[in-house]
């Protein structure tokens, strides 16, 4: 099975293949060339071949979803090999990986074996209560203010500097690091962790115990353009004892994470680094793609040659498909969605294609962007699933449901301390800074957990809170004991939604939103999002991860042995050690589990697919037949931010990052492409303008195609637009003949305008430049009846559901004053449409959430 699958490599990926083991092996090569391939033939390769065992290798990826894959692919090539037991490999995201080192071996640098993470929430309380505590004169708990202070200490944590090593220059630095020094001891206090602090104490672990890494003999790093200075380091520290022998495979123009100070200059690093200390150093460039065809390559490299300081690339394509890259330009972001929709269901339904909705992907820079393409899958009943990422986390309900469950299985007060504020009446900030210092005091007893700590308060054995405090503080107490002594009894099911109901989270949650969306709208966002946290519950399996666990341990033991005894009895017999199945431990794993994780939907896909909406960042890796690429224009494609701080002297400008952000989505590409861009106009001011990139891309790379949108076959859509209703008074019922079909009348109003006889909403046809003959043919004044109706049957279709809208009577009343109203009874089949059309644009905070329309519009029907 593996030596055909080592067949299949070509000469160049064989030999990178076979290059021995002790040695740096560097794969510098484009999209699509088969690195990831490579690289899993490679770890099978050292296995096999090298006869390395799968515990002394060490594979790092980008994602935990990157690390699943390939050890799929692992285990189907390794199928005739039972005797390598691939749970013993170590791979996964740095992070997953440094964080069971610290598990382990935290000791040695004063971690305790609870140690936990603390996320972005958490990260932020600290900060504010950091920034609290030090009552600085140029640091307040302003959001601007955390902001700087977050950023600033992130910067810091990724240069691999702990705050006694950084150096300040001014000021407002200096204060900023006394911050730095607050929050870390806040870290401490809570035995926890940030994500940045997982990889700076495993370096320093590993400074002060470099044998705890002495069996490691190779480590192989995918997507090694986006490593900054911490895991450079680390990949030094990791395979110091191996005399570096390590495999790195990326692509310096897909490095587009240099917002978290990742650097493709590590590449040359890595060789300058080989050649000062004599090592065997080999360098590989792939360049058959196996992915794109030859028009999609010749544009991305053509694009790509904008950058000075890059080497060029002669990608030659493996596919012979000769389909040109289309390029669209919009009169807008409206004609644009609804252009990508048309298209997407044409392609999808073209038997020519076998492609289904899971073949497309419409890449956006920025998760704004989908909120357009969205509404218009929807009215073409197009499915679609939106990429997740870890924001999915820090959306309040799931956070708020996070939160409850940490407190019922963990002692945690930065849980505890934010589930008070909105569970527990008349505790206020005074008090909860009381009991905070309680749980900080060194003079309460350490073995008071914090749970005590509050009991403390209610009993009155410490003072401070009122009698309504303390009746809410001993309801909270309550519930907390209630779920650690019912859940025992449930499923797992059961479980999550007896802790939810005891929280009574919904209710909780509603309060908190602070949304001008009516609570219709905004309780299907929560459910949908619960529902999602339930699957991952329900579908999580902690033996898996145990087990895996157990393997890792397994191989830290018998190197803590080799390295002189232990001392560390309890993880001695770890093969008899009793698996914990209550469902606190359940809960503790799992919570443990979310901490590195990003969310990979557990929804059950159907037959026909998904087209997948997703942001460039999180495209990374990933290929679809057809990719859509819209909103290519300045601001948003290059950013705001990289045009602002534009600096066209640099060497390695922002510009450039967002140059490869385009060229990474460019690239996901296997057959077809869309470019699409606009240039808008509004009162005189050029609101959006093409995209800069587009202008660098010769014309001969694509062809351009018409932005003509056909009408989609439901009332109200295709080729119209909708801004706000206003009052206007009727001047005219005006109906449209057109090849298009149920095309609906619509009343031209006092403004000049022609509106939504149903919502009020301005309407116009698809183009200016369109000839009127395919759209609008025809004006006439219906009301007169001894006109007979000319129109067409979608016409009396229109008017059999609109005589059942009370709003369309006065419309018909011409001179009358039209006030549109959005609250219209209509029949079903047109309430999907009408929602769309009256919905307000969600906030960009609301499409961080990742939640489909076509949830809000069943909410929404009548
Ligand atoms: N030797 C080969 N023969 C046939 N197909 C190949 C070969 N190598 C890679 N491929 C295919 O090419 C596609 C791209 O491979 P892969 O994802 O490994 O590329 P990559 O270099 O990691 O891409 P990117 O940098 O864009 O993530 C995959 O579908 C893979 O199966």
């Amino acid at each position: 099975m593996v030596e055909s699958f080592f067949d299949s490599l070509n000469e160049k990926q064989s030999q990178a293949l076979r290059v021995p083991h002790d040695t740096v092996l560097q794969v510098v090569a484009g999209p699509g060339t088969g690195k990831t391939k490579l690289l899993v033939s490679r770890v099978a390769y050292l296995l096999l071949v090298c006869k390395l065992p799968p515990s002394d290798i060490i594979v790092t990826t980008f994602t935990k979803k990157a690390a699943n894959e390939m050890k799929e692919r692992l285990e189907k090539m390794l199928i005739d090999h039972p005797e390598i037991d691939l749970n013993r490999l170590q791979i996964g995201t740095f992070h997953s990986i440094c964080f069971k080192y610290l598990k382990f071996y935290g000791k040695y640098i004063g971690l305790s074996k609870n140690v936990t993470i603390a996320d972005t929430k958490d990260q932020r309380d600290l900060i504010t209560t950091a920034i609290k505590n030090l009552d600085l004169d140029n640091v307040k708990d302003k959001r601007n203010t955390i902001n700087e202070v977050k950023n600033f200490i992130l910067k810091q944590k990724a240069s691999g500097l702990f705050p006694d090593n950084v150096v300040t220059t001014t000021d407002t630095e200096a204060q900023y690091l006394q911050v730095y020094y607050e929050y870390q001891r806040l870290l401490a206090k809570h035995s926890a962790l940030d994500f940045d602090d997982v990889l700076l104490h495993t370096d320093k672990l590993l400074q002060v115990r470099p044998e705890c890494v002495s069996y490691v003999k190779h480590i192989l790093i995918d997507e090694f353009q986006d490593t900054n200075d911490i895991q450079f380091n680390l990949m030094y520290k990791l395979s110091k004892y191996c005399s570096n022998s390590i495999t790195i495979v990326g692509d310096a123009d897909q490095s587009i994470y240099g917002f978290r100070n990742a650097t493709y200059a590590n590449f040359k690093k890595v060789e300058t680094i080989a050649l000062q200390r004599n090592q065997r150093f080999v360098k590989i460039s792939l360049d058959q793609n196996y992915r794109s065809t030859n028009a999609i390559l010749r544009l991305a490299e053509n694009l790509m040659r904008h950058q000075t300081t890059r080497e060029n690339k002669n990608l030659v394509s493996n596919n012979n498909l000769d389909t040109p890259v289309n390029y669209i330009k919009h009169r807008d972001e409206y004609d644009e969605s609804c252009f990508i929709a048309n298209r997407i269901y044409k392609i999808v339904n073209d038997p020519a294609n076998k492609y289904t909705y899971n073949d497309v992907a419409v890449i956006v820079r920025v998760s704004r962007t989908f909120l357009a393409i969205e509404i218009d899958l929807t009215r073409r009943g197009i499915p679609y699933r939106i990429v997740k990422g870890l924001s999915f986390w820090e959306l309040k309900e799931i956070s708020m449901a996070v939160d409850c469950l940490r407190i019922v299985a963990l002692n945690d007060w930065l849980a505890f301390k934010r589930v008070i504020e909105w569970f527990c009446a008349g505790c206020g900030a005074k008090l909860i800074l009381k009991i905070e210092a309680s749980v900080y005091s060194p003079e309460i007893n350490k073995n008071d957990n914090v749970f005590e700590i509050v009991k403390s308060y209610v009993d009155g054995k410490l003072s401070g809170a009122t009698a309504k405090a303390k009746q809410s503080l001993k309801q909270l107490i309550s519930v907390i004991e209630n779920c650690k002594l019912e859940i025992e009894k449930l499923t797992t099911l059961q479980c999550f939604e007896y802790i939810m109901t005891k929280f009574d989270l919904i209710d909780n949650v509603l309060k908190k939103k602070t949304s001008k969306k009516d609570e219709a709208e905004i309780l299907s966002d929560i459910n949908a999002n619960i529902k999602e946290l339930k699957n991952q519950i329900v579908n999580y399996d902690p033996e898996k991860d145990d087990l895996l666990q157990k393997a890792h341990e397994k191989t830290f033991i018998e190197q803590e042995m080799l390295n002189g005894g232990t001392d560390n009895k309890e993880s001695e017999n770890i093969n008899d050690t009793i698996v914990d199945s209550s469902k606190l431990k359940f809960i503790q794993q799992f919570l443990e589990h979310v901490h590195l994780a990003e969310i990979v939907s557990s929804e059950v896909e159907n037959d026909k697919g998904k087209v997948t909406l997703t942001t460039i960042h999180g495209s990374k890796g990933l290929e679809w037949s057809a990719v859509f690429i819209p909103s290519i224009v300045n601001n948003i494609l290059p950013s705001k931010f990289a045009l602002d701080q534009h600096d066209y002297f640099a060497p390695d400008s922002l510009i450039d990052e967002e140059r490869r952000c385009f060229y990474v989505a460019i690239t996901r590409a296997k057959e077809q492409l869309f470019l699409s861009t606009y240039d808008v106009v509004m009162n005189d001011i050029m609101v959006a303008k093409s995209s800069c990139f587009l202008d660098e891309i010769p014309k001969s790379c694509y062809k351009i195609i018409s932005s003509f949108v056909t009408p989609s076959p439901t009332y109200g859509l295709g080729g119209m637009y909708v801004v706000q209703p206003k009052t206007f008074v009727v001047k005219k019922i005006v109906r449209h003949h057109s090849t298009a079909t149920n095309i609906p009348p619509t009343v031209l109003g006092s403004t000049g305008m022609t509106y939504n006889p149903v919502t009020g909403a301005v309407v116009r046809p698809v183009n200016n430049n369109q000839p009127t003959s395919t759209y609008i043919k025809k004006e006439e004044n219906t009301d007169d009846p001894k006109k007979p109706n000319l129109l067409s049957t979608s016409n009396q279709i229109m008017n059999n559901t609109l005589n059942q809208i009370s709003t369309f009577t006065k419309v018909k009343q011409e001179g009358k004053i039209y006030k549109p109203t959005v609250k219209t009874t209509v029949p079903i089949q047109n309430a999907t449409t009408l929602a769309i059309d009256n919905m307000k644009r969600p906030t960009k905070k609301r499409l961080g959430m990742g939640r489909p329309i076509s949830q809000y519009l069943t909410k929404k029907k009548l």
